[in-house]
């Protein structure tokens, strides 16, 4: 065993609770576990789904093995194995699914969309083919000019009351779709959101279903140009498209009319509100923070966890031995509240799928009276767990050094994962705007006609009592500080506005405060949420104490990131931020011993994170070592673009070095 190896074991002997039960509060319950440990198994186990390291693979080759294997789990794994939508199985399945993969707009955001906007008919034609694969649909809604501004979006779908067909055509290369994953190449259909026109009337953004290949030869169709937009930050092994459209008829009968209808003669026919237009994204903005943010934080810190631990470098003690660099103070600061977000975010992500949930159940009878708040909380939500997550793989990157910038070490990879979801499902500036203009509204509102969550906007500030750090203090600094802060922003747009501006200038003149106020009011939830879970979770009281560390450490280590708002508005003292900076000190010591078994706890295979930091039994430098071992451009042991451009130099220099020894 080598001498790493050695130094992780000592770290699993010295943990104080136990992991499994910690395991089994991470994933929701003893037998979660279980079902979790199949699933993974089951994919673990499975010879078809091996492959090289990502990291030795080109684009090309990444593209095929995750397309490859995408197909197998989709159409013949998940069903052989029992593991089926709406099971428990599914609910973990992403926590099994290899490294990289395709088919994820297809499967993740066209069939819930078309749930959402198709009628039963609909649903019956396009559901049953796309879960076969038997037509695999992108969801076409960015256009090469806009992404963000909806009501900007330039292709239309003009309906031809003779043919009773749609003409769907992008006017200019601005309004060619632009970024849909799995688009370029995979895709032979598009539910494409285009601006509906009847008979000249323009009635906005609707979906419609577009096939854009051939069926038999999945050749481009008439009036389709549509390809692969190129290599990208990350994401290498998806397609992300782009589908320009001139003159493509598709029946009438496309439009996924749910929500609204043309009928034969033209006449236009809404049946539910526009918000529900929008209802996918919310969807998905509730869905998406665990699997591509949250996860990608705990592997993360699971591998620059386990790496400070065997890691060693420089003394504490001068003439004593080297130590684990996890044994610095500040390596503890940068890594342990990493993983206190990853708590904070889990849980509180759990309450609102929760309270999504509700939602879609009140929906289908008719009651959309949520839908403002359940909008408002998921995209403030997605927006600061994107933001959160993708600023800390960057911490627990670099905290691995040099190592860290290796793909090898498979933070890179994480990184390049976490950090475009805050740009898709909503850039987070925008989200964040939506949330605020909802809390400006609430602001006037009496308590009577506000939701719960959303109460603490205008009842009165309260006092914190007896320990600054306890739970129930921390949790009210939040609270108060959201409720002065949006206080404030909306003070400042009525300011502007008194003094004669247009409302959308008084705005942006106070979006800076708007998006403040915001982030202060989803910080609150998620430390509220996060804080009554550990108040209500049955565990062992060692398990408990873990817990209620990880919460402490969460809500003082964002005090003390931002003391001085917390100053300013007079929340807490420079006594307070003394204490609370203190504090967060003593429980990075008190958490140092357990931080391995912490993220033990996660229980993420080897294979899950193709990390050579990461690895369970932390032989970092042998694995290192074989991986280089592995880059193609160690094939041979000369490389044909070194000899040729070099040679005739190195030849020079050979003589020149030769002529001298004959000197000597
Ligand atoms: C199933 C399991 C999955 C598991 C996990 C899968 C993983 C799967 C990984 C995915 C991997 C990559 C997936 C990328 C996929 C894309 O990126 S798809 C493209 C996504 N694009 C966007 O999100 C566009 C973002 N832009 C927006 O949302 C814009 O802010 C808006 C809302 C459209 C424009 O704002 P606007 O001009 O102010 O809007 P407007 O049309 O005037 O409407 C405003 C009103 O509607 C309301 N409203 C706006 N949005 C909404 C909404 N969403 N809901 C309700 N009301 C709304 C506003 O609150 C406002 O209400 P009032 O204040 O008037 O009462
Ligand atoms: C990996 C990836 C996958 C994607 N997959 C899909 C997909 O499957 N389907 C799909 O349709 N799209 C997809 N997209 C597109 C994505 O949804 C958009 O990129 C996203 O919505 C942001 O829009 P944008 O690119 O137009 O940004 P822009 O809106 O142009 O943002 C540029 C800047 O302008 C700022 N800005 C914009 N509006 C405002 C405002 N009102 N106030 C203040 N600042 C503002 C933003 O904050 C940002 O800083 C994907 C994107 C990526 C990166």
């Amino acid at each position: 065993m080598s001498i790493e190896s050695n130094l992780l074991k000592k770290e699993r002997q010295n943990v104080t609770f136990s992991v499994e039960e910690l395991t089994n509060v991470w994933d929701g319950g003893k037998e979660d576990t279980e079902i979790r440990r199949k699933v993974v198994k089951v994919f673990g186990d499975d010879p078809v789904l091996k492959s090289p390291p990502i990291c030795t693979m080109t684009r090309e080759e990444r593209y095929t093995e995750a397309t490859r294997k995408c197909v197998y789990i989709f159409r013949n794994m998940l069903q052989k194995n029992g593991i089926y939508p709406g099971s428990k199985e599914f609910e973990h399945f992403w926590n099994a699914m290899p490294i990289e993969y395709t088919l994820l707009i297809h499967m993740g955001a066209f069939i819930p969309c078309i749930m959402s906007f198709g009628s039963e008919e609909q649903v019956a034609k396009w559901l049953p083919l796309s879960a076969n694969l038997n037509i695999i649909c992108t969801y076409a809604q960015t256009e090469l000019g806009h992404g963000s501004f909806l009501r900007g979006l330039e292709t239309e779908a003009t309906f031809d009351r003779e043919t009773q067909e749609f003409v769907i055509n992008c006017p200019k290369v601005s309004s060619m779709k632009w970024w849909p994953g799995d688009m370029g190449l995979n895709a032979n259909h598009a539910l494409v959101m285009a601006n509906l026109i009847v008979g000249g009337k323009k009635y906005g953004m609707h979906p419609f279903m577009v096939q854009i290949r051939d069926l038999s030869t999945h050749m481009p169709l008439p009036g389709v140009t549509v390809g692969d937009i190129g290599s990208k930050m990350g994401f290498e092994a998806i397609d992300n498209g782009f589908l320009y459209m001139k003159n493509v008829r598709i029946p009438r009968e496309n439009l996924l009319n749910k929500n609204s209808e043309v009928k034969p003669d033209g006449t236009y026919v809404k049946k539910a509100s526009d918000r529900l237009m929008y209802g996918s994204m919310v969807n998905l903005r509730v869905n998406l923070p665990k699997s591509q943010a949250i996860d990608v934080l705990a592997k993360a810190c699971t591998i620059a966890i386990r790496y400070s631990a065997v890691r060693r470098q420089g003394l504490l003690n001068p003439g004593g031995a080297e130590v684990a660099v996890l044994d610095y103070t500040l390596q503890q600061h940068k890594l342990i509240p990493q993983l206190a977000t990853v708590y904070a975010t889990k849980f509180a992500g759990e309450g609102i799928i929760k309270k999504h949930q509700a939602f879609l159940q009140n929906m289908a009878k008719g009651n959309i009276s949520d839908l403002a708040e359940i909008h408002a909380l998921s995209a403030s939500f997605k927006a600061s767990v994107s933001e959160q997550c993708t600023e800390g793989v960057e911490v627990c990157r670099r905290a691995c050094g040099g190592h860290g910038y290796s793909q090898a070490s498979g933070l890179p990879h994480l990184l390049s994962k976490v950090t475009p979801t805050c740009t898709y499902e909503g850039e987070n500036t925008v989200l964040y705007l939506q949330t605020a203009r909802y809390l400006v509204k609430c602001a006037k509102e009496k308590a009577a006609d506000l939701p719960e969550s959303i109460l603490f906007l205008v009842q009165p500030i309260q006092n914190a009592r007896g320990n600054i750090t306890s739970l129930d203090n921390l949790a009210l600094y939040f609270k108060n500080r959201a409720a002065l802060c949006v206080q404030a922003a909306s003070k400042k747009v009525n300011q502007m506005s008194n003094k004669g501006l247009a409302m959308h200038e008084a705005w942006d003149k106070s979006s800076v405060q708007l998006v403040h106020a915001t982030k202060a009011y989803v910080i609150q939830y998620i430390f509220d949420a996060f804080a009554s879970f550990v108040k209500e979770v049955k565990c062992s009281k060692s398990v408990k104490e873990i817990l209620e560390d990880l919460c402490c450490l969460y809500g003082l280590h964002y005090i003390n990131n931002c003391s001085g708002d917390f100053l300013k508005l007079g929340i807490l003292t420079a006594h307070h931020c003394n204490i609370a900076e203190e504090a967060e000190i003593a429980l990075l010591e008190k958490l140092r011993p357990n931080a391995v078994g912490i993220v033990d706890a996660f229980d993420f295979t080897d294979s899950s994170m193709e990390s050579c930091l990461g690895a369970y039994d932390g032989n970092v430098y042998e694995r290192l070592f074989d991986m280089a071992k592995l880059s193609p451009l160690n094939k041979e042991p000369v490389h044909q673009a070194s000899y040729k451009y070099l040679r005739p130099y190195l030849l020079e220099g050979r003589d020149i070095l030769e002529g001298a020894k004959s000197k000597l």
